[in-house]
Formats: C-alpha cells, sequence, structure tokens
C-alpha cells in the first residue's frame, strides 16, 4: 500500500535536512507541507510564536500532548538549555514511530521523552514516572475535545502551578470552544489570544497562552 503521510514528511527530512541540525529538519517540513503535502504541523508562523512563548518561559520540564511527526517537539527542545527537557505524548504508535526518527535526526533525542499511549493514562502518573514535581510549561495539540479534559486532569493532579504557562494551539481553526472559555472566563488564569494563521494557509487561527495564578 501507499506509504502514510508522516512517512513521506519523514522522507523530506531524511533528503533535505542535516543530521544534527535541528532548523534544517524544521526547515525541511515546513518546505514539503507547504509546497508538496499539507500536514498538520504546527507550522512556521505559529512556530514563532511558540519560539517566542519558549524562550521567554526558559522551561526546565516541558509537556507536549499530540507528538504527530515530532515538528513541534524539535521546535521546543532545540531552545532548551542543558539539563531541561520535553515529555511529549502520542497515542498513534504509527505516528509515534516517525517522530522518533525525526526527533533523533535533529539530534535533540537526550532532551525528549517520548511516551506512547492516552493522557488519560499516563497524566496520574507523570509524578511518579518521570519524577516531575509541576509543569514550566504545557503545549495542547491534540484531539480538540480533549484539551479541556487534559487540563482539568493536570490540574487535579497537581502537574500545574502557579506560574505553569498553558499554550494551546487551533483555538479557531478547528478550535476549541470549550476549553477557550474555561481559561478566559476561570480566575485562576491569565489568558492571551496570539492571533495568527492556520499552518502554511491564509485561514485565521492563534494560539492561547493561559498562565495558571495559583488557588
Ligand atoms: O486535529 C488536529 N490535531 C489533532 C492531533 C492529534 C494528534 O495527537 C495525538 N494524541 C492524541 N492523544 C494524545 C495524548 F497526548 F493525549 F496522549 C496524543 C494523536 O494521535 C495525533 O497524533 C489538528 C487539525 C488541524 N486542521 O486544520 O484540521 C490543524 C491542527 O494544527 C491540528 O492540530
Ligand atoms: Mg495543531
Amino acid at each position: 500500500t501507499r506509504t502514510s503521510r508522516p512517512q513521506r514528511i519523514l522522507k523530506a527530512v531524511q533528503r533535505k535536512a542535516t543530521v544534527g541540525d535541528p532548523q534544517s529538519v524544521i526547515t525541511a517540513i515546513d518546505h514539503f507541507c507547504r509546497h508538496r503535502e499539507w500536514a498538520m504541523n504546527v507550522g512556521d508562523e505559529k512556530g514563532s510564536i511558540l519560539d517566542s512563548v519558549v524562550s521567554e518561559v526558559s522551561p526546565v520540564t516541558v509537556l507536549e500532548l499530540g507528538t504527530y511527526c515530532g515538528y513541534s517537539t524539535v521546535r521546543i527542545a532545540r531552545l532548551l538549555p542543558p539539563g531541561a527537557c520535553v515529555i511529549t505524548l502520542e497515542f498513534n504508535p504509527d505516528y509515534a514511530a516517525i517522530a522518533r526518527q525525526v526527533i533523533k535526526w535533529s539530534g535533540l533525542e537526550d532532551k525528549v521523552q517520548l511516551v506512547e499511549g492516552a493522557s488519560g493514562d499516563w497524566i496520574p502518573w507523570m509524578k511518579e514516572h518521570f519524577g516531575v514535581q509541576a509543569f514550566d510549561l504545557v503545549f495542547l495539540d491534540h484531539w480538540k475535545e480533549r484539551y479541556l479534559p487534559d487540563t482539568k486532569l493536570l490540574e487535579e493532579c497537581g502537574l500545574i502551578q502557579k506560574g505553569t504557562v498553558l499554550l494551546a494551539d487551533n483555538v479557531i481553526c478547528p478550535g476549541t470552544p470549550d476549553y477557550l472559555e474555561y481559561v478566559r472566563n476561570s480566575p485562576r488564569y491569565n489568558s492571551h489570544y496570539y492571533r495568527s494563521h492556520l499552518e502554511y494557509t491564509k485561514a485565521e487561527d492563534g494560539l492561547e497562552k493561559s498562565v495558571f495564578l495559583g488557588y
């Protein structure tokens, strides 16, 4: 049968990017997805906003929900200082296998912990299994109807504490209305919308940054 889209994205990385050079991996994926085949990476425009938030927060521990091919994992990991790491959760084993190779090609495997499974199964074990006290930054880019329940689960598990920054992709397109309503109306979050465009298109989309203020 035909290759999958993630397999074609990995091929583009292996053809065009330099091993150990994260920026070339990012550039190769963006070029492929803009000129050959669209894919649901956060992309270069929203990716620059992600970069600025990562740099501003300078997190020690990051949680990413939704690895897909590892594009945003590489964007985040390349900005982390030694000793910092991103734990990225991926439900689909085929996507996880591709992402591992993309992350390895970028040379950032020491800063990334890719975990396969469902958020509901893994989030309650994060503290015990990874020795995480609380996350400094959470990047939400998985199934849109899971943003709100998983945020509430992270709160309940004590993984979101005063100062934790949530950054959510696709709050306009495809949209995460219940999540947006929650973080914008909750007295415990300070939210800001970064207006942008859906990756590789002219459609509106944006990132919502929400800082937890504590209880
Ligand atoms: O549907 C979109 N994204 C869904 C993304 C889903 C990805 O998150 C993984 N996941 C599921 N649960 C977990 C966890 F972590 F819970 F275990 C991880 C899924 O296997 C998939 O790889 C999307 C769609 C569009 N679009 O334009 O249609 C644009 C975008 O930027 C998008 O992100
Ligand atoms: Mg997205």
